[in-house]
């Protein structure tokens, strides 16, 4: 729990933008991050969300605009874990030191007492491997390690770059439920990914970016809602019957099966009493609402640079 009377952490990001000779991979940003809350940062593969968290970080500087943590540019903040705690790459540790020289290196390195080590091990459940050689954990000990990293000075605020990746189902289970938790005490949690399907048991709030511009920064629910492929699935023993009437009402069908239909433009009333009015038969109505990946497919089909499932 954060000691009482803190001054609330926030992430502020305001008309943030970096350019690299041509390519603007951050386009004026505006976004803030609350406490207490699992905010994912979405966007398909080269959307820019790994450019922002290092603005963020003050690893990366701004061609303009600002990026703060509580208030302050991170590069300002006295002692670089304790403000924030971030993962960054999983991947950029020694791999001959041990998960525990590793770790006590960084809380020497930043002033740390040596028994947070013991403390994040726990609570990452690496105590078991923490004297074996990094070379030889798999990526799940990997992430798992540097998760410890960013928790090792306690920080209000974390800042994790596509944590999930790489996982098993367990391990995707287990830091959900980490991330849900450091919310739970009141942290701010900002954790990039570029699925939908990861953030979406995960997240309570959602910044969506695509081309390094933004494309929403609302809860998931208000986000869900913006999906507008709705569809009506009816089932009836007359689907080519049925077919015919929605078309003649300009609703556009495909058949969804032997006896299925999908309906889209027209509302689930209006199939049922289309069906009443001509005696057809129906087995099932259901109206679908568009799913959370449909919403994100459809706001960021645009800003897509590379075909989906792209290497990373
Ligand atoms: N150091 C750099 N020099 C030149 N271009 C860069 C540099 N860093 C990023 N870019 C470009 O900026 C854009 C955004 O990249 P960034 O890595 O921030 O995206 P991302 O959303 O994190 O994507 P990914 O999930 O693939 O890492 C891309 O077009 C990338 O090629």
């Amino acid at each position: 729990m954060l000691a009482a009377g803190t001054v609330e952490p926030m992430i502020e990001v305001n008309d943030l933008t970096k350019r690299y000779g041509r390519t603007t991979a951050v386009d004026g940003l505006c976004f803030t991050v609350r406490p207490g809350r699992v905010t994912g940062f979405l966007g398909p593969n080269g959307a820019g969300k790994t450019t922002t968290l290092r603005m963020l970080l003050g690893l990366v500087t701004p061609t303009s605009g600002s990026a703060t943590v509580d208030g302050h540019r991170f590069r300002d903040h006295p002692r670089g874990l304790r403000p924030a705690g971030a993962l960054l790459d999983a991947g950029d540790v020694h791999g001959g030191r041990t998960g525990r020289a590793h770790l006590r290196a960084l809380a020497l390195g930043n002033g740390l007492p040596r028994e947070r080590v013991a403390r994040v091990l726990d609570e990452v459940g690496l105590t078991a491997a923490a004297d074996r050689r990094i070379g030889g954990y798999s990526l799940g000990m990997r992430q798992r390690l540097g998760i410890a990293a960013a928790l090792l000075g306690d920080p209000p605020v974390l800042i994790l770059d596509e944590p999930l990746n790489g996982l098993d189902p367990e391990g995707v289970l287990w830091v959900r439920e980490l991330l849900r938790r450091l919310a739970g005490e009141g942290r701010t949690v900002f954790v990039s990914s570029h699925l939908m399907s990861e953030m979406e048991h995960t997240a309570d709030d959602l910044v969506v970016v695509g081309r390094g511009r933004l494309i929403a920064a609302e809860s998931l629910a208000s986000f869900a809602a913006r999906g507008t492929a709705r569809s009506v699935a009816v089932r009836t023993p007359e689907p080519e019957r049925l077919a015919a009437l929605l078309r003649a009402e300009g609703a556009a069908v495909t058949a969804d099966g032997p006896q299925a239909l999908d309906v889209t433009g027209a509302e689930a009333l209006l199939v049922g009493r289309l069906a009443a009015a001509h005696g057809v038969v129906l087995e099932e109505l259901t109206t679908r609402r568009s799913s959370l990946e449909q919403a994100f497919l459809e706001l960021t089909a645009d800003s897509t640079d590379y075909a989906a499932g792209a290497a990373r």
